[in-house]
C-alpha cells in the first residue's frame, strides 16, 4: 500500500493515541491539518471518545494493539506517511516492573522503527523526554538549558533509562533505507513536565488538596525551579514537526528539540498552585514544612513500604526518592531551537493555558461530587 500525496496529506499513525498527551495529538491534527486525509490511531487501551472522530471528513480508524507486537506494530503502519509516537509507559512510582518499562518503552519503540523500514514509512516523530537529559543522579541544576547546555546525563531509575536508551535508537534510525529505497527521517522531541487538561498527577493532587480540607503543605522550596509546558503547545509541536520533517528533513532528520512554551518557570507545587488555587485549594507555607531530611527518610520509608506490601498491594504513593529528587532540583529549558529550525511558536499564551487547566479542574471537581 503506497501514500499518494496527490490526495491530501496520506496516512498518520498516532501511536499512544489515546494517552494524556496522544488525546491532544490526535484533536489537534484533526484541527490543524486540512490535509490529512486518514488518521490511525494505535494504543493498548482504545479511549470511547474515539466515536465521535469518526462521523468527521478524515477517515479515523482505532487499531487496538500492543508496542510490543512487533507484527501489530507493522500492520498498523504499514503504508502510513508519517508515524507520531506518544506510547510508552510514565511510571516513576513503581507502579510496573523495570523490565515491562524496558519492553514497552525501548523494545516498542525499536519495533515502530522495525515497521517504518519494513513497510516504507518515511517520518518518524518520537516524545522523549526532558529526563533523557536530567535531572541526573547527582541532583545538579540544569537552569534555563537549551539542547547544548553541557549536562551530565547520568541515570538509574528505570523510566529516564528507558526513554534515553529509547530516543538513542530513534536518533540512531534516522537516514535508515526504508522500504522503497527512500531515507528514514526522524526527530525526538522532550517535553519538561506536562500540565493541561487530562493530566493525571494534577487531578491527584487536587484530590489530596480537598481531604486535606482545601490544603496542601509546602514540601519543596519555592527557590527550586521545575520547567512545565501546555499539553496544548506539545501536541502543536508534534503536528508540526510531523508536517515539516519531509520539506526541511536535512535540517531536522537525527534532531533532538526540547518542548517549550512561555509557562512561568516556578517550583512544582507554585506551579500547581496557578490552577489549584482558583479552584480553591490553598499552599500552606512559604517555607518547606518538614526539614528535607524527613522528607528523605519518609521517601526511603515509602520504598520499604512498596516493597513489604507487594504480595498484598500496589502501594504506590507520589513520594519516593526519586520523584522527590525531581521535584528538588531546578531543572528549567530556555531554548528557541524549534523556532529556529520549524518555526515553532506555542499555539496557546500561558494565559489560555492556565485558563483551560483550570476549567478542567474545576469540571474535575464537578464531576467528583
Ligand atoms: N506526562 C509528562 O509529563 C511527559 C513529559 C515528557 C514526556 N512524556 C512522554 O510522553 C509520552 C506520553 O505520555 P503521557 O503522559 O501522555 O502518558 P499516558 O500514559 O497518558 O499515555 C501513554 C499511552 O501509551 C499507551 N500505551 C502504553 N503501553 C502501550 C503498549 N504496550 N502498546 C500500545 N500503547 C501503549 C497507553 O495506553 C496510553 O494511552 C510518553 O512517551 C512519555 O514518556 C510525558
Ligand atoms: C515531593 C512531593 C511533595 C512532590 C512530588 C512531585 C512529583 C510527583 C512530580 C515532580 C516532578 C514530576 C515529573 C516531572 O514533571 C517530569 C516528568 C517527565 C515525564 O517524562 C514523565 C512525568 C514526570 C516524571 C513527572 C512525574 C511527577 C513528578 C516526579
Amino acid at each position: 500500500m503506497a501514500s499518494d500525496s496527490r490526495f491530501g496529506r496520506p496516512g498518520t499513525v498516532a501511536a499512544g493515541g489515546c494517552g494524556f498527551l496522544g488525546e491532544h495529538v490526535v484533536r489537534m491534527l484533526l484541527q490543524q491539518e486540512p490535509q490529512l486525509r486518514e488518521l490511525r490511531i494505535f494504543d493498548l487501551h482504545l479511549g470511547p471518545w474515539l466515536e465521535e472522530l469518526k462521523t468527521g471528513p478524515v477517515q479515523v480508524t482505532a487499531i487496538q494493539g500492543d508496542v510490543t507486537q512487533a507484527h501489530e506494530v507493522a500492520a498498523a503502519v504499514a503504508g502510513a506517511h508519517v508515524v507520531i509516537h506518544t506510547a510508552g509507559l510514565v511510571d516513576v512510582f513503581g507502579k510496573t516492573s523495570p523490565e515491562t518499562i524496558h519492553e514497552v518503552n525501548v523494545q516498542g519503540t525499536r519495533n515502530v522503527i522495525e515497521a517504518c523500514v519494513q513497510t516504507g514509512t518515511r517520518f518518524l516523530v518520537y516524545t522523549s523526554s526532558m529526563e533523557v537529559v536530567g535531572p541526573n543522579v547527582k541532583g545538579q541544576p540544569f537552569y534555563r538549558g537549551n539542547e547544548n547546555t553541557p549536562y551530565e546525563a547520568v541515570h538509574r531509575h528505570p523510566y529516564p533509562c528507558s526513554k534515553a536508551l529509547a530516543e538513542q535508537l530513534v536518533l540512531e534510525a534516522n537516514g535508515r533505507k526504508v522500504l522503497g529505497g527512500l531515507p528514514l527521517v526522524t526527530c525526538a522531541l522532550r517535553p519538561t513536565g506536562i500540565y493541561g487538561e487530562g493530566h493525571q498527577i494534577m487531578r491527584d493532587f487536587y484530590h489530596q488538596g480537598l481531604r486535606l480540607g482545601g490544603r496542601l503543605f509546602r514540601a519543596i522550596p519555592a527557590s527550586v525551579e521545575h520547567g512545565r509546558v501546555y499539553v496544548g503547545n506539545v501536541a502543536w509541536m508534534h503536528v508540526l514537526v510531523a508536517r515539516e520533517l519531509e520539506h526541511r528533513a536535512a535540517l531536522m532528520g537525527g534532531q533532538v528539540y526540547f518542548c517549550y512554551d512561555n509557562s512561568p518557570y516556578k517550583s512544582y507545587e507554585d506551579f500547581n498552585m496557578e490552577f489549584l488555587g482558583p479552584c480553591g485549594l490553598r499552599l500552606v507555607g512559604t517555607h518547606p514544612l518538614l526539614p528535607y531530611w524527613l522528607l528523605v527518610f519518609l521517601a526511603a520509608l515509602n520504598v520499604l513500604l512498596q516493597w513489604l506490601l507487594r504480595p498484598l498491594l500496589l502501594y504506590a504513593p507520589l513520594l519516593n526518592p526519586y520523584t522527590l529528587a525531581m521535584a528538588n532540583t531546578t531543572f528549567t529549558v530556555s531554548t528557541d531551537k524549534a523556532r529556529r529550525h520549524f518555526g515553532y511558536e506555542p499555539l496557546f499564551s500561558w494565559e489560555e493555558s492556565r485558563t483551560r487547566t483550570i476549567r478542567w479542574v474545576q469540571a474535575v471537581e464537578g464531576s467528583a461530587q
